[in-house]
């Protein structure tokens, strides 16, 4: 039976070097048969052990059937298992969120462990270069626990000491690939611990109708769409400056209308002031009524509005000066938000010279102090090279639709964003599956997050216009 063992073969070999007489032959230390088998075994026990430590109730339930088996006979052990099955399935149909987070995804991760991960953890490290098979030893990552979520599987790894979170970065596709997976995200967890993100479903691929107008005015975070983990997107404005950069059709207009409807109540109530910079005469066109006066289009109109916040902000300024050092939003102080579509109009493509440099200084000067007294910056853009946007890092926060290349991502989310996941150059261009899709990099967190801002339609926007008239008129 253990004829031919492992390293059999090796005793007939023999390693010659060219040119030369001498000839080696490799010592060859066969192994006993029993050795090997007491190895094998001793595999299976430390697993065994392992597995029960990890999962405890689920090593109970083979256990305790095998002893009312071993008891009371088979036939009872399959009474158990069936009253058992038909519990959990009645338990799934009555409450499913519940038997899913308890349960469901429990043994989903178990299973996807065993079977995914485990299975194809050895040749995915070694053929995508971060495992290292030295000398006849495999050096591979240490696999952690897998836990499920209703989108994606959370793989917990410990990495080689030596390699870099990098390492990993640069190897998404490979371990997207590996693991039949289309997307995969790292992120630090602790030292030495990173989190891969595997998604299984994507809960952002069909388009999100505008979400219902806030009762109460608030200025913030509003509420503008969904995150991929299934919760509400909540984006701040104010007390920071936001741009938002997508190729055309991107979806930056369900940005910007998304906002604004959720800052209407807040506008009604005079605690929110919407300023408009509509150079392409397009977007913000549509919804002209609500924000009165203070509507530009052409370059020139924009540079006096943009002048006019500059000199809001500069009397706030010193009236708060001493006095408080955060703005919170009244009537007589509202929220000033200054909307700007497609800003590259008005300071890279603008040919007369003095205009361009009068609304960049005047941007600058909104983005560097405007956030401590109550005046916010909201910005798209097509293009986001330096030339087209220099002041671009003065928006503490942005968010990245679709883009046209790999490079234009980290442009925009700041280095090593598309490393980390942030893959803005891989949405759909088909408007019902990526438009209003992007990753968003907030100030204070450098892990991308991918949203879907809800579309805000014509109808919705009509429907906007007349609510807030109205309540102007009644006022
Ligand atoms: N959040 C969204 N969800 C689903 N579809 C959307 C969304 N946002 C936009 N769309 C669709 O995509 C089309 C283009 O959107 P939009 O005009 O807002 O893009 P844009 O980035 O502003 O483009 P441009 O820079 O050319 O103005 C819209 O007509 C609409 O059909």
């Amino acid at each position: 039976m253990f004829k031919r063992l492992p390293g059999d073969e090796a005793r007939n070999l023999v390693s010659t070097t060219p040119d030369t007489a001498v000839v080696f032959r490799p010592a060859v230390v066969t192994t006993p048969a029993i050795l090997t088998l007491v190895i094998l075994a001793w595999g299976m026990l430390a697993g065994l052990v392992r597995t029960i430590w990890r999962h405890p109730i689920a090593a109970l339930v083979p256990v305790a059937l095998g002893a009312v088996c071993y008891v009371y006979g088979w036939p009872s052990a399959a009474c158990i298992l069936g009253v058992v099955v038909l519990a959990l399935a009645s338990w799934a149909l009555l409450d499913r969120p519940s038997f899913a987070r308890l349960v469901g995804f429990r043994l989903l991760a178990w299973w996807r462990l065993v079977w995914i991960y485990r299975r194809h953890w050895q040749p995915v490290m070694v053929v995508s270069g971060l495992g290292r098979h030295l000398r006849g030893r495999d050096y591979l990552p240490r696999l952690g626990k897998v836990t499920c979520t209703s989108w994606a599987d959370l793989v917990t790894v410990r990495i080689l000491k030596g390699q870099a979170v990098k390492d990993w970065s640069d190897r998404t596709d490979h371990l997207a690939q590996g693991f039949g997976a289309t997307s995969c995200r790292v992120a630090l967890s602790h030292a030495g611990r990173l989190t891969l993100t595997f998604p299984r479903s994507d809960p952002l691929a069909s388009p999100l109708s505008a979400l219902p107008i806030p009762e109460v005015p608030t200025v913030g975070p509003v509420e503008i769409g969904k995150q991929e983990d299934g919760r509400p997107w909540r984006l701040k404005v104010h007390g920071t400056h936001v741009l938002v950069a997508g190729a055309t059709g991107a979806g930056k207009g369900s940005i910007i209308w998304s906002v604004i409807r959720s800052l209407l109540p807040a506008a009604g109530a005079g605690l929110v002031e919407l300023w408009a910079l509509d150079p392409k005469l397009m977007e913000l066109s549509y919804g002209r009524d609500l924000f009165g006066p203070r509507y530009a289009a052409t370059p020139e109109e924009c540079a006096g509005l943009l002048d006019e916040a500059v000199s809001v902000m500069q009397k706030r300024a010193a009236r708060f000066a001493g006095l408080q050092r955060s703005h919170t939003p009244t009537v007589d102080d509202p929220f000033v938000l200054v909307v700007v579509d497609e800003v590259a109009f008005l300071t890279a493509y603008q040919s007369d010279r003095q205009l361009r440099q009068r609304i960049s200084a005047a941007l600058a000067t909104l983005t560097t102090q405007g956030r401590a007294v109550g005046v916010g910056v909201l910005a798209a853009l097509q293009d986001p090279r330096k030339e087209v946007m220099n002041i671009r890092n003065l928006f503490p926060d942005k968010i990245a639709l679709r883009l046209d290349e790999s490079e234009q991502v980290d442009m925009v989310l700041g280095d090593g964003a598309r490393d980390r996941g942030a893959l803005a150059d891989h949405i759909s261009p088909v408007p019902e599956l990526g438009a209003g899709v992007g990753y968003v990099r907030l100030e204070a967190s450098p892990e991308p997050v991918r949203v879907r801002a809800a579309y805000v339609s014509d109808t919705d926007i009509r429907a906007m216009v007349t609510l807030f008239t109205e309540h102007q008129e009644a006022a």
